[in-house]
């Protein structure tokens, strides 16, 4: 089982972080919420701030656990832990990823997004139907 962390970033305007995976990648063109696996000694708040300075160059607070989600991919299973955070500092660059967008919770309904996180979509989704 392969544990994975990803995070729901909050802006200031309430807007959440999205991220399309880039060619080359698994998953590549589908959107995710950013973060990555977990290394040795590592919780998913640690992981996330890593992860996200690593791969975007921003600082984040992760705040409150979300939920977790196991996923079944061809040949491995993904356990998707996710935190909400919040946006602290930092220009987003791109590495791990060829797109990103701040989008409403509305906005989530019309990306195509890697199917571990589609329970976590749905959630976000919810309390707007
Ligand atoms: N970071 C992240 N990964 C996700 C999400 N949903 C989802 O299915 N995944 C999968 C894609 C990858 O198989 C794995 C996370 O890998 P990673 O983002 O650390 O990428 P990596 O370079 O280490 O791995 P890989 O692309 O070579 O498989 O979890 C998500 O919301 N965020």
């Amino acid at each position: 089982m392969i544990e994975v962390a990803a995070a729901i970033i909050y802006n200031h305007e309430g807007r959440i972080l999205i991220a399309r995976r880039r060619q080359g990648k698994s998953q590549a063109g589908l959107w995710e919420f950013p973060g990555g696996k977990l290394e040795d000694g590592e919780d998913a708040p640690a992981c996330l701030r890593r992860e996200l300075m690593e791969e975007m160059g921003i600082a984040i607070l992760p705040y409150a656990a979300f939920g977790v989600n196991e996923h079944n991919y061809d040949g491995f299973t993904i356990r998707l832990i996710a935190w909400e955070a919040e946006y602290l500092e930092g220009r987003i660059t791109l590495s791990d990823h060829d797109a990103f967008r701040w989008v409403t919770a509305e906005e989530l309904d019309g990306f195509a997004f890697a199917p571990a996180d589609i329970p976590f979509v749905n959630r976000l989704l919810e309390p707007l139907r």
